[in-house]
């Protein structure tokens, strides 16, 4: 067994405590071994003045549109999307994913993200950057009804259940399939059934935007009489491996409903202040006992892709929404962006333990803003940002190490992205 030793650092545990501790890593098996004192290993990754967490989960995003962040800022959803972002993704090409994907993958590894779910067009391109970059994701192909005949709305569904079967297992297993319908709104509702009952058929989960304006929810409770996650669960959209993003407008029933189907929530606080969405009842569905995780969205809409960010805006929005400062407090911050997360989208990943995936960020704590450290779980969620993290590992391999990113060349993805949005943008106009 090849062992890798974080060695010298504190260590956060699953339960939210902070203990001076090693952690050894099987470099083959890509899981811990142990957590303890003095481990040595065959290689050592220096932990001093650092805490040792688990890699963070961005559940929710659109990787590549890394290349759209700032080409577009200061407006509502539906005019964002259908003025701005929509047209100028229709000139998107393969080459543009990859590049946007790799672009985000080394932003993700620089703070200290290790897995993702994304949904986007040319996906086997977000994953051959994954499988590059070393680290986890959940990917589907995004289908849209809207402004398609049913024909063309329905071979792009087929194109989602194609697109997860065909992804699934990549990247050494470290990417898996997911069917992405859009949106509750965005999508007929034959489709959205159609979608789920393919994706089950093929035991992989599905995935879609859900109750992140008040403009989607009520057109819904107006036609149907019924509020709009409840049709989703009839349309067979709540298993408990499914997951949805946002859900910013929702009732008391649909709160106590995603509890006890166990649907994932992805909580994206940014996105929803940025597009004046609203705000989550984050407070309300982890009292539910609902499975919470957090999400960037893309970064045209956040616009970045640090989830030490999130955490933040998670705990201080959620605060606003329950007027309560002691809503959503630190360690339910943390919980939500690492075994929240991983929760949502059924890895084994989360929590520093034995026998869980080796998926890891060492954050620096030697930092004046990080000073004095009367407690770290604090500090994660309101001081950190992604640039104190110091090391971030995955599946076992080491993905930046003293913030140098050793799996992706970082100067020539930045180079390429850029290029490659340039040449986008004047293309689209
Ligand atoms: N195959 C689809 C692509 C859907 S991918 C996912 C889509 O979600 C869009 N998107 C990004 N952020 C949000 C959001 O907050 N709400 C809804 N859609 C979003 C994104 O721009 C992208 O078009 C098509 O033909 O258009
Ligand atoms: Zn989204």
């Amino acid at each position: 067994m090849q062992t890798l030793a974080i060695r010298g650092g504190r260590v956060l545990r699953p339960d939210m405590t902070v203990t001076e501790a090693d952690v050894l890593v099987d470099r083959e098996g890509g899981d811990i071994v142990e957590i303890g004192p003095d481990l040595d290993g065959d290689e050592t990754l220096d932990a001093t003045d650092g805490l040792v967490m688990p890699g963070l989960v961005n559940a929710h995003t659109h990787v590549a549109m890394t290349l759209l962040r700032g080409y577009a800022d200061d407006k509502p959803l539906e005019t964002w999307l259908r003025e701005d972002i929509w047209p100028v993704e229709a000139a998107l090409e393969p080459a543009d994913i990859e590049a946007g994907a790799e672009l985000g993958m080394v932003e993700m590894i620089r703070s200290g993200t290790t897995a993702f779910a994304d949904m986007y067009f040319e996906i086997d391109r977000t994953a051959a950057a994954v499988d590059r970059a070393g680290t986890r994701a959940v990917l589907g192909h995004g289908a849209i009804s809207a402004g398609k005949d049913d024909e063309a709305a329905r071979a792009d569904i087929e194109e989602s259940v194609a697109m997860a079967a065909q992804v699934d297992g990549a990247a050494d297993g470290r990417v898996s399939g997911a069917v992405m319908p859009h949106s509750l709104t965005t999508v007929t509702p034959e489709l959205l059934e159609f979608a789920a009952e393919r994706a089950h058929e093929k035991g992989v989960p599905v995935h879609y935007h859900a109750n992140e304006t008040r403009d989607e929810v009520d057109p819904i409770v107006d036609e149907r009489d019924q509020r709009p996650l409840a049709w989703a669960r009839d349309l067979g959209l709540c298993g408990n491996d499914d997951f949805f993003a946002h859900g910013v407008h929702l009732d008391d029933s649909e709160i106590d409903l995603l509890a006890e189907t166990g649907t994932g929530v992805v909580h994206c606080p940014a996105s929803n202040m940025k597009l004046a969405s609203g705000m989550a009842p984050v407070q309300r569905l982890l009292d539910a006992g609902a499975t919470v995780g957090l999400g960037t969205d893309g970064a045209a809409s956040n616009n970045d892709l640090d989830l030490f960010d999130e955490m933040r805006d998670a705990a201080m929005l959620g605060k606003l929404a329950a007027d309560d400062a002691s809503a959503v407090a630190a360690p339910d911050a943390v919980r939500m962006a690492t075994a929240g997360g991983a929760d949502v989208l059924g890895l084994d990943t989360g929590r520093l333990e034995p026998g869980a995936a080796a998926d890891i960020a060492v954050v620096d704590f030697d930092a004046p803003h990080l000073t004095p450290g009367h407690d770290l779980v604090s500090h994660l969620a309101y001081a950190v940002r992604g640039s104190d993290v110091r090391h971030t590992v995955c599946d076992g391999d080491i993905l930046m190490r003293d913030r140098e990113v050793l799996t992706l060349d970082e100067e020539a993805v930045v180079e390429r992205a850029a290029e490659r949005a340039r040449a986008l943008v004047e293309r689209a106009e």
